[in-house]
């Protein structure tokens, strides 16, 4: 049997770190939202062993996959004889703050789970994920989430109302475990409220949704990449109502409300950045892309 699975990309609408933990890990408490902007992996049925192929050149192609660790787990833990081919249409741009990796072994979890009948339920593989990335659990979970401890204690939360959502990813990747081991608590000066964020959320106030739009870890990423704070300052500049570096950047999104206002911010940005995207928040109305 074949199977397809969509793989969207997220955005952290919030993003706090509250402590250090014993274990090197940081105890975080974010807001997530998934986006139109997504890879395909496609399942093949092998007579053995796992094959991986992607449409990208950006990614490892060997066990340092997330797809193909998450192929590993699953045939591991279930003792399965029987192969994969993991084909993945790489869109989402790698190390940029939208877990297209975490993404990708969600899906290859999802559609394993199906091909094999192995009857987890998603909490079941919520927990599996965890032992991939910390981003996994979400990336399972999907919509809009609070998620709390490295990212695995999920409860859902209200959606934003339907928006355009522009993003901007600088050419350079960034690495997670540099952002948060360079991250200086005592040099934070603003700390996102959770509680404001969700009650813009319950309330579909897309103006309190852009006010609230917070992340501890621009204190890391901004000073070091100064082109972050640039494409921040361009895309409030063309029109974007909220603004926001995602997880630990470098891609900047902002929120627009309007079609028109949101073609304006694409073709503005086009000539300071070359990967520009305007896609559509999953959860909110169903999208396709714009450019
Ligand atoms: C920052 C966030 C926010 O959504 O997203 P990205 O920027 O990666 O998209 C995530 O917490 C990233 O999750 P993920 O990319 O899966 O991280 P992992 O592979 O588990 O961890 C990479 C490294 O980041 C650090 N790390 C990660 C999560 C966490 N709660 N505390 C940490 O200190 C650790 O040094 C770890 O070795
Ligand atoms: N399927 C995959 N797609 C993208 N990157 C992957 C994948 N598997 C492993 N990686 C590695 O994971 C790291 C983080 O990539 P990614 O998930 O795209 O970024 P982020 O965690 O910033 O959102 C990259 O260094 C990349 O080499």
């Amino acid at each position: 049997m074949d199977i397809s699975v969509k793989a969207p990309a997220k955005i952290n609408l919030t993003l706090d770190v509250l402590h250090k933990r014993a274990d090197g890990y940081h105890e975080l408490e974010m807001v997530m939202t998934t986006i139109d902007l997504a890879d395909r992996i496609d399942l093949t049925e092998t007579s053995g062993g796992i094959q991986l192929e992607s449409t990208s050149g950006f990614v490892p192609y060997d066990e340092r996959n997330l797809a193909y660790r998450a192929a590993v787990l699953i045939k591991e833990r279930f003792s399965i004889k029987k192969g994969v081919r993991i084909l993945i249409h790489k869109h989402i741009p790698v190390a940029a703050g939208l877990a297209g990796g975490s993404s990708d072994a969600a899906a290859t979890l999802k559609g394993l789970n199906r091909m094999w009948n192995l009857g987890l339920s998603r909490e079941e593989l919520e927990e599996w994920g965890l032992e991939l990335g910390s981003d996994v659990p979400f990336c399972v979970h999907g919509g809009t989430a609070i998620a709390r401890g490295r990212g695995e204690r999920l409860v859902s939360a209200a959606s934003p109302p339907p928006c355009w959502v522009i993003l901007a990813k600088p050419p350079h990747g960034v690495s997670t475990a540099e952002v948060f081991g360079a991250l200086r608590m005592d040099r934070v000066t603003r700390r996102p409220n959770l509680d404001g964020m969700l009650n813009a959320l319950e309330s579909k106030d897309f103006h309190g949704v852009c006010r609230h739009l917070e992340n501890v870890l621009e204190s890391v990423t901004i000073p070091a990449y100064p082109k972050v704070r640039r494409l921040k300052e361009k895309m409030a500049a063309f029109g974007a109502e909220g603004v926001l570096m995602s997880g630990s950047g470098p891609t900047v999104f902002g929120l627009v409300h309007r079609e028109t206002t949101a073609r304006r911010v694409v073709n503005g940005l086009r000539g300071f950045c070359r990967q520009v995207y305007a896609v559509r928040i999953l959860g909110g109305t169903e999208g396709e892309s714009l450019v």
